[in-house]
């Protein structure tokens, strides 16, 4: 075996043109690049940018931007899903697939030893041509996985999938609190909608995974094992689970560009909030959202796209709203650096989408948590959160599924007030959680196994 240790890879990473999806691939990467291996990272020209500001392994990464074709529909220039609404992600599908030949041409010049990937499930054919190994890696919970895309979900292949059926789980789904409520169902019904040309999630997605040499994860056996072992028996090989694969902690949160601001605030009295890189809400729910902020009564920083109809969220402020919130709350429209937030210590409290990156950044993290998911899988994750660790609380929703600010505020009261039972609660199963993944030889444990696990697989297709 020893060999095996020795042997120095050279891994392509091909993640789906999303910052939800880039910046876990990225952070797979620097962790394999540390221990001594080379990585080709695949990614649109302009999605460069918009990983500028995480750091890079500078021996071992080296970015190979790909041309997007246009394809009609899509904004002009648009190359990631932060470029475009959520709506036209299906057509992002068809360009990403236009870069079949880019991609083919990269592996022939590289030649790499394996290749990770997730929604592209072309990449197994050209692969296996070329004697690489193709990892489907996902930055998703296995939750979201083993209830929406296995075998057993069985979406029909002449029509969209009903809302009856998707209120079945899937047969022997090992779960019977991380799932959706009937209310919630319809938030997995794009499964069987187009994403792609004449392909639908669903079937991208499973093939995906059936065409893969192996199935990864990005999660651990503490948190989601069961599920785990349900994705592997549905689909019949092994799933290799990296863990949460987070950067090294900010070492100094003073240089955050908030922290001057955040500084003058008690600590942990600060609530912070962002719903990630996709979501962009309605001005109206937006506006309960502010409303909401101002009604509790505490500081706060809120980090969100502009809502729809707006260019700025300034023009979404309700009237007098600035004025009246002006020493305790900004609400801001752009990218802030959310780990960098989540640890200086004037952040009591995170109000998050729950998005896997921010589910995995908040239970690192020493905030209280807040959810208010949107998609499908974040409600899974919310769901894992709540109900099965019981770590954080979840915003109640109106029939119409909007929070009110009244909903929002008690939320956040019940975690900020140091007498609420649910607040004691949540804290101290977070804490005992953190202790767990943030233990020392916890991430770079799952890690050093993971590596070992990739050198095993290029060693046995060399003997092969
Ligand atoms: C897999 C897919 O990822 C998607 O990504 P999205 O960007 O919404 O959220 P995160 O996964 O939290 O990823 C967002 C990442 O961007 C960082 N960040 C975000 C906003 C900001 O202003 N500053 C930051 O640093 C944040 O720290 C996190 O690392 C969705 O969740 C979707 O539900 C899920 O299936």
């Amino acid at each position: 075996m020893a060999e095996c240790k020795n042997l120095e890879l050279h891994i392509a990473m091909f993640p789906w043109f999303a910052v939800g999806h880039m910046t876990p691939f990225l952070h797979l990467s620097n962790e394999i690049a540390k221990r001594g291996h080379k990585i080709t990272f695949i990614l649109p020209k302009k999605a460069q940018i918009q990983l500028q500001h995480l750091n890079l392994h500078p021996n071992f990464i080296t970015f190979h931007p790909l041309t997007i074709p246009h394809v009609d529909g899509l904004p002009l220039g648009a190359e990631t899903a932060s470029d475009i609404s959520i709506s036209l992600v299906h057509l992002l599908a068809i360009a990403m697939d236009r870069t079949r030949e880019q991609v083919e041409n990269i592996f022939r010049a590289k030649t790499p030893d394996i290749v990770f990937y997730d929604n592209a499930h072309w990449i197994p054919e050209i692969a296996k041509q070329l004697g690489i190994k193709s990892i489907c890696y996902n930055v998703v919970s296995a939750a979201s996985l083993a209830i929406a895309v296995v075998p057993a979900r069985n979406v029909p292949k002449d029509r969209a999938i009903t809302k009856e059926e998707l209120k079945q789980l899937p047969v022997g789904y090992p779960s019977s609190t991380i799932v959706l409520r009937s209310h919630e169902v319809d938030s997995l019904s794009f499964i069987s909608l187009p994403f792609g040309d004449g392909i639908t999630f669903y079937d991208r997605v499973t093939t995906a995974m059936k065409e893969s040499d192996v199935i990864s994860i990005r999660t651990c056996q503490e948190m989601e094992g069961q599920l785990c072992d349900y994705m592997g028996n549905q689909f019949g090989k092994s799933v290799l689970l990296t863990g949460p694969v987070l950067p090294e902690p900010a070492k100094s949160p003073s240089k955050g560009m908030w922290a001057t601001w955040l500084d003058g605030f008690e600590p942990g009295s600060m609530v912070f909030c962002a719903f990630g890189s996709q979501i962009i809400l309605e001005k109206k729910q937006f506006q309960e959202l502010l409303l909401g902020f101002e009604l509790i009564g505490l500081p706060f920083l809120i980090a969100l796209k502009p809502p729809m109809e707006c260019a700025t969220v300034e023009e979404a402020l309700p009237n007098g709203f600035k004025e009246r919130v002006k020493e305790r709350g900004r609400v801001l429209g752009g990218w802030v650096e959310q780990p960098l937030i989540l640890s200086h210590p004037s952040v009591g409290c995170f109000v998050s989408h729950c998005g896997f990156g921010s589910m995995w950044e908040s239970l690192m993290s020493n905030c209280q948590i807040v959810l208010v998911p949107h998609l499908g899988d974040q409600i899974l994750n919310t769901r894992l959160l709540v109900e099965e660790m019981k770590v954080a609380v979840e915003v109640e929703r109106e029939d119409s599924g909007w929070f009110s600010r009244k909903s929002l505020s008690k939320a956040i009261k019940s975690v900020m007030d140091k007498d609420n039972e649910v607040g004691i609660m949540v804290k101290k199963n977070h804490a005992k959680w953190k202790d767990i993944l943030a233990s020392p030889n916890f991430m770079s444990g799952y890690m050093d196994k993971f590596v070992q696990n990739l050198q095993d697989l290029v060693l046995v297709n060399e003997k092969a």
